[in-house]
């Protein structure tokens, strides 16, 4: 479960998240839409710790990620618009790689399975990282954070310059997440795909949360009308 009460981050006089309460929990998906600078990825990134927050708190599993980082994170899997991956080894390499830092040890058919469970064409999980697209490079992501045994995932704007198949494709990914109770936290740009898969939508506007809906309440077209007079006013 994720929390965030009255967090704020501010650089200087600006306020870049400005008193957030947010709960999100097992099996939510929670999508967080908002114009370029709105605030979005300082949220996910005060949940990482990465940034500290100038006041209030972001809690994970009711732990304060401030005064618990290592704990917090293992819980956490995130995974950013652009996954950095090496190149220069194939998919299964580099889950093996990166599944070994977070102190995993699964075998080589294990691993395997977990990149075509997370949708990787079986003919690519032995090609190099350097001939797959960003869909294929996300599907690593996903496949790590299921090594992992995640139950809940940030993800900043993870189906951006996706074509509408890969991005449905994600969107299944964590469909099935969700199934496993996993809580999710996406930031992204695509009102079509927050209200197709997110149960909750939230719309940040400088700072400040400024709508929050559940998607079952609200019609594509409502939820576009609420995006452009917020953005308009
Ligand atoms: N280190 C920093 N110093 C000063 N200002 C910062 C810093 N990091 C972020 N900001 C500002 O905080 C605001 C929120 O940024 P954030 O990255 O959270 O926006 P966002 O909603 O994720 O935008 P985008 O959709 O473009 O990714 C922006 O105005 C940004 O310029």
């Amino acid at each position: 479960m994720l929390e965030a009460k009255d967090l704020t981050k501010k650089y200087g006089n600006f306020t870049a998240l400005d008193t957030l309460n947010l709960s999100i929990r097992a099996g939510d998906i929670f999508c967080l839409l908002g114009a370029n600078g709105a605030g979005k990825s300082t949220t996910i990134n005060l949940f990482l710790n990465f940034i500290e927050p100038s006041s209030g708190k972001a809690f994970v599993n009711g732990l304060d990620v401030e005064k618990n980082p290592r704990k917090t994170k293992q819980w956490l899997s995130y995974i950013p618009e652009n996954l950095q991956l090496y190149q220069n080894m194939t998919g299964l390499e580099n889950l093996r790689f990166f599944c070994g830092l977070q102190g995993g040890n699964q075998n080589k058919e294990e691993l395997e399975a977990l990149l075509i469970q997370s949708g990787l064409q079986k003919d690519f999980v032995l090609k190099r990282v350097s001939s797959y697209s960003k869909g294929m490079r996300q599907k690593v992501g996903v496949a790590l954070a299921r090594a992992k045994g995640a139950k809940i995932l940030l993800l900043d704007e993870p189906t951006s310059g996706l074509d509408p198949k890969a991005s449905n494709e994600f969107s299944e990914l964590l469909l099935e997440m969700k199934e496993q109770k996993v809580a999710t936290l996406m930031t992204t740009h695509d009102l079509f795909r927050a209200k197709d898969t997110g149960t909750h939508i939230g719309i940040m506007k400088g700072g400040v949360l400024v709508d929050k809906m559940e998607s079952s309440q609200v019609s594509f077209q409502d939820l576009e009308q609420k995006y452009l007079r917020h953005m308009h006013t």
